[in-house]
């Protein structure tokens, strides 16, 4: 795994934003994956930034989201259509029509996976895909135990997760309690991984992925050590358990 240690989040937001600038620069229509949560926001910020000052244009790229909510309309703010249009895809010229997000509205959920996943392939894959990681190493939605062997499928969100995510909600209760998630199997095949931490509660997530060898289900993120391709942008907080910044070793 190559690491680039950031200072803080405005750093981390910045290189984060950077390295995808760069690779939308060297493959205009790049199939990119991207992610939902607080730690892209500032990378999102970084890349509309750019948009306007130096046009890097993002009409032949195409988006595949990471995950959705079950029941949650693309209006509510809440959901991940939402986050994405607001954050970055309002703001870009991607075309509307290449921006791909799970449908959790879908009344056959287990056909909506299927539909994804064979968006995806039809897409020829994901070139470059943005990762995030939560407090229990779940990337995506993909949650602790979740088997390695899965494409985008239903689940059940655990009660740290959703008491995580509940602070952009009114109350716990109204967080969803099942999602769509591209599965760690769709993730592994993305061709390479960025994934971005940032601040101390994530400083023991990180220390298993970067110091831990041991692929497990039980930590998801670890599924990551066995692919080839994968950078890991974080700062000084998150890495606090895991790289010595003095001998940037
Ligand atoms: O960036 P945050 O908000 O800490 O979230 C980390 C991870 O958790 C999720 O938001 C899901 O809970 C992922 O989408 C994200 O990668």
């Amino acid at each position: 795994m190559n690491i680039i240690p950031a200072e803080n989040y405005n750093d981390l937001s910045q290189k984060a934003a950077k390295f995808i600038i760069e690779f939308v620069q060297s493959k205009p229509d790049a199939v990119l994956g991207l992610a939902t949560g607080g730690t892209p926001e500032g990378t999102y910020k970084y890349m509309v930034e750019d948009f306007n000052h130096n046009k890097t244009s993002y009409q032949n790229v195409r988006t595949v989201n990471l995950d959705e909510y079950v029941g949650l309309p693309v209006e509510n703010p809440n959901s991940y259509h939402a986050y994405m249009y607001n954050h970055l895809f309002k703001h870009i010229d991607v075309p509307e029509g290449g921006c791909h997000i799970p449908n959790g509205m879908a009344e056959d959920l287990d056909a909506e996976c299927k539909r994804y996943d064979q968006l995806i392939s039809s897409l020829g894959g994901v070139d470059l895909q943005l990762l995030g990681i939560g407090h229990n190493g779940h990337i995506g939605f993909n949650e602790p135990g979740t088997s390695f062997e899965k494409r985008t499928h239903t689940v059940e969100l655990t009660r740290t997760t959703r008491r995580a995510n509940a602070r952009y909600f009114d109350s716990l209760d109204e967080v969803p309690t099942h999602a769509l998630t591209m599965g760690i199997k769709a993730i592994m095949e993305s061709r390479q991984i960025l994934l971005i931490a940032s601040g101390k509660d994530k400083a023991e997530a990180m220390r298993r992925l970067i110091k831990e060898e041991n692929i497990s289900e039980d930590f998801p993120a670890s599924s990551l050590q066995a692919h080839s391709h994968v950078t890991i942008i974080a700062d000084r907080e998150a890495l606090s358990l895991a790289y010595n910044y003095e001998r940037r070793a």
